[in-house]
């Protein structure tokens, strides 16, 4: 029956059956089709000599126990003896069986989301919150397996149990059995009940776990503003109010896991003694011998747990659906781009970028980021795109690393469409140093061979050499192995900076991205990364983006962007003589700064003037240095 499932704000609806979902996971069992086969046999033939076992503790009690003759004993025992063992061999095989495939499927099914995951656009991280996806990755893909494997086997064992000891039982005394069975739909009803309730609560759970995880992330990774904010208390409520809204649907669940076994003990045990009864005058009109009431309470003390787990199954399954759904809404994203190109750049040199009328449009925005979008870069030139913030700059990145394909227009890479490049091949043509620098929780070493992880460490130590990072690197307190805590904790920005230099230069991509290099740098951080800079993109087709116009001497051109186009380009001096955007920017460097309230004399009299970009940013001479003061070999 299908299930509609509310989805929580800024989540599509949908509707998922059980069908659908084995169709969906299923394939993931391939290789192990026959393994399951065998797993569910060895189980089924364990349940089979659980049967035997009974029955040939019937046969013992019968002609050995109630005659009192020794040998009669022998034969039934040896028998016994030998069915308990190949049922414990069966029950060991099968049990094992069984547990390597569950733990096959999930290694399987965890790497394919995270291969998925990895190819979501970066939108999709913006709307989703990394702690939920990180429970999706644990709780989730877990609750899967359990539908999709364990639930199988564990379905199939209880049934052929149920039949098996359901038949001996029938075979026995037929009318005491079909006694017993009539309170079968009582167990069902108990099952059906809790089984509802139960998912209602496993969803709620889940929704909480994914919660607090949000919480403590968002909190942790935000700990110096937090705690400069002093919003610690308000952190711990919000943990508090999901760690409670958890708490509260784990009692939820508790409470209804420990009501369902004891509830059933008890349906149980007015089974068994009713038979018992019934048995002594059945006894007493000789239609079933002692060994054979005992092995009929036997068989039927056997069927109640099957019974009973088959309600646990549909609990199982019931709460596992709700993680399986949230699975299944993650996978139906799709990437932004296909992977499908195959045609490989001219080997011999780099022949440049062209983006051709690009258009483009984020998805779910109202307005363009990019239209009618024209630039060539030629090889080995050194291109700077400027211009007022939201002007469509990164988005220029976005598109050429094919995070995203242009709605119209094309972008060319070494003569060749992007989407006839592989993915692979495209991105290891270029290489972006983003305007926020990753550092991972590993050694230093590690963090600048990231895109080359093969790289020997006399190459890490040359890549560093050149990003003038080896110096600051000898100087932490294991050099090289160093880890450097989460985000760089460890390292200033401009030291930072260094290393994703070093990271970059290793890399020996012919196109060089650079994305605000100096933004949020001082002036003495911006000095000591300009050399490096100049030295990685020398040999390189390099796109600088930046607002900071003293950087604009580096460039061969510059390219001013305003509202998703082009409106000039030219190099420093051609845009100065123009007069136009450029220029007047450049030249309210010359300006005395706007007044922020009172302006102390002593910073009205400096001489020294201001420097501005196009965000509008305003500093004082004491922040920011003068065009001379960075690039003293800039001739301006
Ligand atoms: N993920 C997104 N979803 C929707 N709109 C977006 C997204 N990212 C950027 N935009 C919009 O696209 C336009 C161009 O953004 P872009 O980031 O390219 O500007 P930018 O020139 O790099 O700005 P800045 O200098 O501030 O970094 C802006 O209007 C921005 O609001």
């Amino acid at each position: 029956m299908p299930l509609v499932v509310g989805s929580p704000v800024g989540r599509r609806e949908f509707v998922v059956g059980v069908r659908e979902l084995f169709r969906r996971f299923w394939p993931f069992l391939r290789r192990n089709r026959a393994a399951l086969l065998l797993a569910g046999t060895l189980l089924v033939v364990s349940a089979l000599m659980d049967t035997a076992a009974i029955w040939m503790f019937m046969v013992l009690t019968d002609d050995a126990l109630v005659t009192g003759e020794l040998a009669a004993f022998w034969a039934p025992a040896a028998a016994w003896l030998g069915i308990a063992v190949m049922g414990a061999i069966a029950s060991f095989c099968g049990g094992f069986l069984s547990a390597k495939i569950a733990e096959t499927f999930l290694l399987r099914l965890r790497a394919h989301v995270f291969e998925h995951v990895q190819k979501m656009p970066p939108h999709f991280f913006a709307r989703h919150k990394s702690g939920d996806l990180i429970a999706r990755f644990s709780g989730d893909v877990e609750a899967v397996e359990r539908l999709v494997v364990s639930g199988i086997l564990e379905t199939v064992t209880v049934l052929v149990s149920v039949i098996l000891y359901a038949g001996a039982a029938l075979y026995l005394r037929w009318d005491l059995a079909l006694l017993s069975f009539a309170l079968a739909p009582v167990f069902w009803a108990v099952a059906r009940k809790f089984s509802k309730q139960l998912r209602a609560v496993s969803t709620e759970e889940r929704a909480a776990n994914g919660a607090i995880s949000t919480v403590v992330e968002e909190g942790l990774s935000n700990i110096e503003l937090v705690q400069a904010y002093n919003q610690q208390e308000r952190q711990l409520a919000k943990l508090h109010a999901q760690s409670l809204r958890w708490f509260r649907a784990k009692l939820a669940e508790a409470r209804l896991s420990v009501l369902y076994a004891p509830l059933v003990t008890v349906v149980e045990t007015i089974c068994i003694l009713l038979v018992i009864g019934l048995g002594i005058w059945e006894i007493s009109a000789q239609r079933i011998t002692i060994g054979g009431l005992m092995a009929f309470a036997a068989y039927l003390g056997y069927l109640y747990p099957p019974l009973q787990n088959l309600g646990q199954i549909t609990m199982t399954v019931t709460a596992a659906r709700a993680a399986a759904e949230r699975l299944i809404e993650m996978l139906d994203h799709r990437p932004a781009v296909t992977d499908d190109g195959r045609r490989q750049p001219p080997a011999d040199r780099h022949r440049g970028i062209r983006f051709e009328r690009v258009g483009f449009r984020y998805p779910g925005a109202d307005r363009a980021a990019l239209v009618d979008f024209d630039l060539q870069v030629r090889p080995g030139e050194f291109v700077m795109i400027t211009g007022p913030s939201g002007a469509g700059k990164s988005t220029l990145t976005k598109l050429l690393l094919r995070f995203y394909d242009p709605a119209a227009g094309r972008l060319v890479v070494d003569d060749v469409n992007l989407s006839e490049l592989p993915l692979q091949t495209l991105r290891d043509t270029i290489t972006l140093v983003p305007q926020e620098v990753a550092v991972l929780h590993s050694t230093v070493a590690d963090n600048i061979a990231f895109g080359v992880p093969t790289a020997t460490r006399a190459e890490i130590v040359a890549a560093a050499r050149e990003a003038d990072a080896d110096e600051f690197i000898r100087g932490l307190p294991e050099g090289y192995d160093t880890i450097l805590g989460e985000r760089g904790a460890l390292l200033s920005g401009g030291q930072r900076r260094r290393i994703a230099i070093a990271r970059a230069i290793l890399r020996r991509a012919p196109v060089l991205v650079l994305d605000e290099p100096t933004n949020g740098l001082d002036f003495a951080s911006t000095r000591r990364v300009l050399d490096p800079l100049r030295r990685l993109a020398r040999s390189r087709t390099t796109i600088l983006i930046s607002h900071d116009l003293d950087l604009a001497a580096e460039a061969d051109r510059i390219v001013v962007v305003s509202g998703g186009r082009v409106i000039e380009q030219g190099s420093h001096r051609q845009l100065l003589a123009g007069g136009g955007h450029y220029a007047k920017l450049h030249g309210r460097k010359s300006e005395p700064p706007a007044p922020l309230g009172r302006t102390p004399a002593s910073v009205q009299n400096r001489r020294e003037q201001p420097h501005r970009g196009f965000s509008g940013e305003l500093f004082g001479p004491d922040e920011t240095p003068t065009v001379r003061q960075l690039r003293p070999w800039v001739p301006i």
